[in-house]
């Protein structure tokens, strides 16, 4: 019987063709992709390991950090530092950088990681998951400092996630389209099912968090008033709306039958002296990547997420992604 491809088969052939490959960056996937099934098996026995509830600590954005950030973090970075294809790592969990230990050789990639994202969504049992992204190091090696890490996101190397749901899922980009591989728990592998994952042009579908609708930019409000007008108003047909909030979801659910995520600026997060609530390094920008490589388009409201210069390690940015067409509308809209 013919098990299907594994992602490791996968990667190694796509890595095959690519001229000067040392086989570094396969080695650093395979680590990524050993994390990552380890963070499912503790999310997937959830309460029979006490890994529910929240740890009692707060990380440099003022979150609260559940038991499970912690421990995705801690199983993120164990896998990831000793092979010697990092130069060092950044985290939603990490207030710096982190620095490979000195015993372990040093590589010439940059990881960035948001080891559990939606993890408000972990003791009522909805989906969650993990972002990464992959970047050269650009100072070298040696002393890599936080500066390394502020590059565009169009400078990625690869960008993933791995999706905690009814089944586990692994998605990644390498800059050659997107493809999508399921865990088979019995043989412990990643099998590829969703190969070239498209987001289709048009949709129907939107998923805004519209508890925060009064404080929202004209644009937005204009967009969303639009939608829920259906049939009726301008846009001549009837929208759906959902809303997760786990941003790893709704980009699956994008990339399975189209529609758009908004995470807009608001009055009130200005208010606070804040650009947006979700992080650039490890949130905007790989889903960015994922969804251009799928077709679709990610931006801020008037620019592209993938040509923003970063500032800094934790900076938050609006977030729109989805299908082309709408992504193209909100744009204007922002432009007008
Ligand atoms: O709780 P809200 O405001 O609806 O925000 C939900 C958003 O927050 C996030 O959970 C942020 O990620 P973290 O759980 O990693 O902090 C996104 O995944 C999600 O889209
Ligand atoms: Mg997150
Ligand atoms: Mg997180």
């Amino acid at each position: 019987m013919h098990h299907g491809t594994t992602i490791t088969q996968f990667i190694s052939e796509e890595q095959r063709h690519a001229p000067g490959a040392t086989g570094e960056f396969t080695a650093l996937l395979h680590d990524i992709v050993t994390a990552c099934k380890m963070i499912s098996n503790q999310v997937n026995h959830g309460a029979l390991i006490g890994a529910l509830g929240s740890a009692g600590s707060e990380n440099i954005q003022g979150e609260t950090q559940k038991k499970l950030d912690i421990l995705s973090n801690e199983l993120f970075i164990q896998s990831n530092e000793w092979a010697g294809h990092l130069a060092a790592m950044a985290s939603e969990e990490m207030d710096d950088i982190y620095h490979i230990p000195a015993q372990y050789p040093h590589g010439k990639y940059l990881l960035t990681f948001d080891p559990l994202d939606g993890s408000s969504n972990i003791d009522v049992n909805v989906s969650v998951g993990t972002i990464f992204s992959i970047l050269r190091c650009p100072g070298g090696n040696e002393k890599p400092t936080m500066r390394d890490f502020l590059q565009a996101g169009a400078q990625q190397v690869a960008a993933g996630y791995a999706l905690y749901g009814p089944s586990t899922m692994m998605v990644l980009t390498m800059g050659h389209g997107v493809n999508g591989f399921t865990l088979d728990q019995n043989i412990g592998e990643f099998i590829l099912t969703h190969p070239q994952m498209t987001i289709p042009n048009e949709t129907q579908e939107f998923a805004i968090n519209a508890s925060n609708m009064r404080f929202w930019d004209a644009p937005v409000k204009r967009y969303v008033d639009e939608c829920l007008a259906g049939a009726e108003g301008p846009r001549g047909k009837d929208f759906n709306m959902r809303w997760i909030a786990s941003m790893v979801a709704e980009v699956h659910r994008i990339l399975t039958r189209g529609g758009v995520f908004l995470y807009p600026t608001d009055a009130k997060m200005r208010a606070k002296g804040l650009d947006g609530k979700l992080r650039l390094l490890y949130e905007a920008n790989p889903m960015a990547f994922i969804v251009e490589q799928a077709g679709g388009g990610a931006i801020t409201g008037p620019e592209r997420i993938m040509d923003l210069q970063p500032s800094n390690l934790h900076q938050r940015v609006p977030v729109m992604l989805g299908s082309r067409s709408e992504i193209e509308r909100l744009q204007n809209y922002h432009r007008a």
